[in-house]
């Protein structure tokens, strides 16, 4: 019976569908993390080149999840993917401390699209299991993120390969989500 009814009210209001776009510089490891959301495991992973999409259900949300090639030559195709997107999870290798500074320039420039206004943004200090890694304050100021006006915004520390901190972001973006984003 229960069921029953929760097949029901599924069907009447269906769950809330969001499309996310995993963006961040090469390496940083947008892929790991994609397929350990949507298949629990770390799966060997090669440079993307375009994109990979998968869905994710997760706390009543369908999330279409766009994992887009992070190197050089392919970063000015993202914005094709800009269109009708809900949030944006960048993904920064806090152990690659050299290239923050471009991680954090490519993070702004997005910001400042206007197709991605109304998207909300939660950022993954990724690779926390490597010696040097920066923790979650530490990529905050060198990602400038006291910067971002009118967004609402989160950052979670995460290794994709241990499978730790991704879900709290997950829970951390469903619930901006279902308040209306923003
Ligand atoms: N130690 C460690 N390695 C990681 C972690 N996440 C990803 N990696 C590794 O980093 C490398 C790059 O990971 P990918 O997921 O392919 O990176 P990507 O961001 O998709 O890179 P592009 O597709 O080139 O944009 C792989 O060797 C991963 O195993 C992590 O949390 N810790
Ligand atoms: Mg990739």
């Amino acid at each position: 019976m229960g069921m029953l009814f929760s097949r029901l009210f599924a069907s009447l209001f269906g769950d809330k569908e969001a499309r996310i776009l995993v963006l961040g510089l090469d390496n940083a490891g947008k892929t790991t993390i994609l397929y350990r959301l949507q298949m629990g495991e770390v799966v060997s992973t090669v440079p993307t080149i375009g994109f990979n999409v998968e869905t994710v259900q997760y706390n009543n949300i369908k999330f279409q999840v766009w994992d887009l090639g992070g190197q050089t030559s392919i970063r000015p195709y993202w914005r094709c993917y800009f269109p009708n997107t809900q949030a944006v999870i960048y993904v920064v290798d806090s152990s690659d401390t050299e290239r923050l500074v471009t991680a954090k320039d490519e993070f702004h420039s997005i910001l400042e699209e206007e197709e991605l206004k109304g998207a909300v943004v939660l950022i993954y200090a990724n690779k926390q299991d490597l010696p040097g890694a920066l923790d979650d304050a530490a990529v905050t100021e060198a990602l400038e993120l006291h910067k971002i006006k009118s967004r609402q915004w989160a950052i979670f520390k995460t290794s994709a390969i241990k499978g730790e901190g991704l879900f709290e972001g997950l829970d951390w973006l469903s619930n901006t989500l279902k308040a209306g984003g923003r």
